[in-house]
């Protein structure tokens, strides 16, 4: 199937469901988001207030004006987790609701970490095995995008979701590698 609106064409399907039409296109605002990754554990936070609240996310938010996407996501990472990282662009996720500017978020992982790991107001910092993500207690298409960021590849993906009372449910998704496939860096000797 080629790739939905907002997603380029050279991304490869991996995963996609859901019925019916994409929804159509709003202006667009820009999010980060960045998921720590050390051995076989993934930092994770819970979301204490806002949109999402409840769910277990990786850190970020919204990109302030005149700040780049990696200067904003690096604050958002100091601001909520309280450490700094080298953060590495591995993925880029359009959410869609009907009605709303769409969210364009760009997907960061780190391998290391400076700082004390500290519960911020908005996030409740915690370690999971990555065998053990709480997918259930998550964005619910998250269990078909953050594999691909564990093994390493470059990903895109759209997710559609309508808004029924104060939940959000998951209408269509799609998602896609690139065909560099493994992203920079991430070339191990084993
Ligand atoms: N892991 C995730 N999976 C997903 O499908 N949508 C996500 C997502 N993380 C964030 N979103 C969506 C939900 C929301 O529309 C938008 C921004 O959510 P965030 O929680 O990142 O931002 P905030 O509204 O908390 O921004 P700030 O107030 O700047 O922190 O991105």
């Amino acid at each position: 199937m080629v790739p939905p609106p907002g997603i380029p064409d050279a991304v490869a399907e991996v995963n996609t469901g859901g019925s019916g039409e994409w929804f159509p296109a709003e202006q667009i605002r820009y999010y980060t988001n960045v998921f720590l990754v050390q051995d076989d554990k993934i930092l994770l936070g819970y979301k204490k207030r806002g949109l999402g609240i409840h769910k277990y996310n990786g850190f970020g938010g919204k990109v302030e004006p005149n700040e780049s996407t990696l200067d904003a996501a690096a604050r958002e990472l100091q601001e909520e987790a309280g450490i700094t990282a080298p953060l590495e662009h591995v993925g880029v996720l359009l959410f869609v609701v009907p009605g709303d500017k769409w969210a364009h978020i760009d997907i960061f992982r780190a391998m290391e970490y400076s700082g004390t790991i500290t519960e911020s107001d908005e996030m409740r910092p915690e370690w999971f095995k990555t065998t053990n993500i709480p997918f259930d207690d998550m964005w619910d298409a998250d269990r078909y995008w953050l594999p691909l960021l564990l093994s390493e590849r470059h990903f895109s993906g759209r997710v559609d979701f309508e808004k029924q009372g104060d939940s959000f449910v998951l209408k269509k998704w799609w998602f896609g590698i690139h065909s560099s496939s493994k992203s920079q860096g991430a070339s191990k000797s084993t």
